[in-house]
């Protein structure tokens, strides 16, 4: 594998702003079999000479010869490929309208977008669909046999070959989002033979943030390493948020359009219809979102399910639609109109992530009839969507005791034919809010060794309030500690090389390379020169935790400078026998009397 360089002299670097860049590594790309495909890679450079790979989500941001602006958006890296296929139109496009924004003529709540001048001044484009109406997906090109130029990126990326790839995908049980109007995106794939994914939950609320705020927000979870990021806001500016998201991102990005459609019907459930549904999922689908979370598992016949629960629906999405069925007294308009919809997300290759509207929001919900009744819907959605050539993933739960956890795994992936499953957390208790990125990193760990696909991160401020930047990051590292884990886990290939790589230049005392290694080499730099910041301590063979005299690491290390060379195994094994002499002559006793 030959790796090109992105590092310019360091003269001409900028380390300001906020895309400063963590010293030690550089970015690097892996070229395909055609110069457009060049996957982008973090070398982390060791004091002893050698590099090590790491998979890189950062973007452009992190590669010091591309100039980066967030008013002009990030290259369309796809774009030559999307043409390239000739299956697709660009077509004048649904005019964006002020009820996108939440903006009425007549409403008080009108008036001026706050920061970044509201609209995205970069480059103009027409949308683009499948001609004719055609499914022009990852998954049409799969079964058709095509190896796509981002099949194959990705399978550089994960280290696989392209054809298990397209297999992967073909077969269902692996996605790869992204949509013919988001040709920003460097593609990922998300499927349990793939490394473990983790999203990224941003966006504002009607309470709080700004358009600025929730940018920052993604091109920091992206890099700390998340793989999708879902903008799942619901205050004002939803179109001109997920405008400037879009235009930046490179990592796909997911959305609940029932939020926005409800903001047009200024909040009211039983107002909602499929017309102004539909219209709001063309309207981001021409946007370039990548994959839609759909609610259409949530069924008239199983909100009764959850009368006696303790914490009733804790889903938006499920709460709204089960409000608008009761109200109406008639099916889930979602379930009732899917097929239309499957022809739509087909057109623009949107992946659905099929909801999880009546997921249990306490430990003494899960598993419920509620819960897995609506999972058997899901198994039918799924097998329609793939009629359709839709890419499909299933969205999982919630609040979950660790006993209860491998029963939901097992049975997703046995009424969804293995399609990829994409759980919040599961979070493993209720009692510590605060600390819900830890209850829910160990559900999520557990869950992902056995199979789940994608993470979907909680934040610190779960049930409390709106993640902030330093909550984002937070969950992100929390997640992605449970992923590689479950990676580890899994054995997959070349996990374990990161592993060893740090385990060495921590026993070697390359205290440099132990933090540059990190998943967070700030936090980890920062701890150590909390106590020992002199520069002399960047080479010692101690810390502060143990000092220089109990260092155990150091001993050992002496041990083997002394014997290690000379001693061989029979002779280890002739000294044990010496030593377990000793210990009987001495009455078999760990701790000796003390001496007065
Ligand atoms: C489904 C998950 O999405 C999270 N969630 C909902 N809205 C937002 C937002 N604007 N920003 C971050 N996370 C959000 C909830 O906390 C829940 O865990
Ligand atoms: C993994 C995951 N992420 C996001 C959502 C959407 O949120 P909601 O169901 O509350 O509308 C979900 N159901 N599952
Ligand atoms: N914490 C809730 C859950 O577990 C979500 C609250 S905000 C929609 O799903
Ligand atoms: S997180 Fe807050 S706003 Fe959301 S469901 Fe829970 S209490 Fe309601
Ligand atoms: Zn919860």
């Amino acid at each position: 594998m030959t790796i090109q360089d992105a590092r310019t002299p360091a003269s001409d670097q900028d380390q300001s702003g906020p895309q400063q860049r963590t010293p030690g590594w550089h970015k690097g790309y892996v070229e395909g079999s055609r110069p457009d495909i060049r996957v982008p890679v973090r070398q982390v450079h060791l004091t002893n000479g050698k590099d090590v790979t790491l998979y890189d989500t950062s973007g452009p941001y992190t590669d010091p010869t591309i100039d980066t602006d967030v008013r002009r958006g990030l290259p369309p890296l796809r774009e030559n490929w999307i043409i390239g296929r000739g299956d697709t139109e660009e077509y004048p496009g649904r005019p964006v309208r002020p009820e996108d924004d939440g903006i009425k003529h007549t409403s008080p709540r009108g008036g001026g977008l706050k920061n970044l001048d509201a609209v995205f001044p970069g480059r103009p484009r027409l949308p683009r669909r499948g001609r004719d109406g055609q499914a022009v997906t990852q998954l049409a090109y799969a079964r058709r046999g095509e190896i796509t130029p981002e099949m194959e990126y990705v399978a550089i990326r994960e280290n696989v070959s392209p054809e298990a790839v397209r297999e992967e995908i073909a077969a269902g049980r692996a996605v790869l989002p992204a949509n013919v109007n988001h040709p920003e995106i460097e593609p990922m794939i998300i499927g349990k033979r793939f490394l473990v994914k983790v999203n990224a939950n941003i966006g504002n609320s009607a309470v709080t943030s700004s358009i600025e705020e929730e940018v920052e927000k993604m091109t920091w979870a992206t890099k700390w390493g998340a793989d999708t990021v879902m903008d799942l806001s619901t205050g004002r500016n939803i179109h001109t948020t997920r405008e400037w998201v879009l235009r930046n991102s490179p990592v796909p990005i997911g959305t609940v359009p029932l939020y926005q459609a409800l903001e047009k019907v200024d909040g009211k459930a039983e107002e909602l219809t499929w017309e102004i549904y539909k219209d709001t999922v063309i309207e981001q689908a021409e946007q370039g979102v990548d994959y839609m979370t759909v609610h259409a598992g949530a069924l008239l016949p199983y909100v009764p399910l959850t009368a006696r629960r303790k914490t009733g629906i804790v889903s938006r999405g499920g709460s709204i639609m089960a409000a608008w069925c009761l109200a109406h007294h008639k099916e889930n308009f979602l379930y009732t109109n899917f097929e239309e919809l499957c022809e739509i997300l087909a057109a623009y290759d949107v992946t659905y992530s099929l909801g999880d509207g009546l997921r249990p929001g306490s430990i003494a919900d899960a598993n419920d009839a509620a819960q897995f009744a609506e999972l058997k819907t899901l198994g039918e959605l799924n097998t329609i969507a793939k009629r359709h050539d839709v890419q499909t993933m299933i969205e999982g739960p919630g609040h979950v005791p660790m006993h209860k956890i491998k029963e939901n795994i097992d049975l997703q992936q046995e009424i969804c034919e293995e399609a990829p499953f994409y759980t919040l957390g599961p979070l493993t208790t209720d009692v510590a809010p605060a600390y819900d990125h830890i209850t829910s990193g160990i559900g999520a760990a557990m869950i992902a060794w056995w199979g789940t696909a994608m993470l979907c991160y909680v934040t610190p401020k779960e049930h409390l309030g709106l993640p902030n930047k330093d909550d984002v990051k937070t969950g992100v590292i929390t997640y992605k500690i449970a992923a590689h884990a479950a990676d580890l886990a899994k054995g997959h290939p070349g996990a374990q090389e990161w592993d060893d790589a740090l385990s060495d230049a921590r026993f070697e005392f390359r205290w440099e390379d132990q933090f540059n290694l990190a998943m967070d080499p700030d936090t980890a730099r920062e701890f150590h020169d909390e106590t020992l910041p002199a520069e002399p301590a960047k080479t010692a063979h101690f810390c502060s935790m143990c000092g220089p005299k109990f260092c155990s690491m150091k001993i050992s290390q002496d041990i083997r400078r002394e014997h290690g060379g000379d001693l061989k195994a029979d002779e280890i094994e002739a000294g044990m026998q010496e030593k377990s002499k000793e210990f009987a002559a001495s009455g078999n006793r760990v701790y000796l009397p003390l001496a007065d």
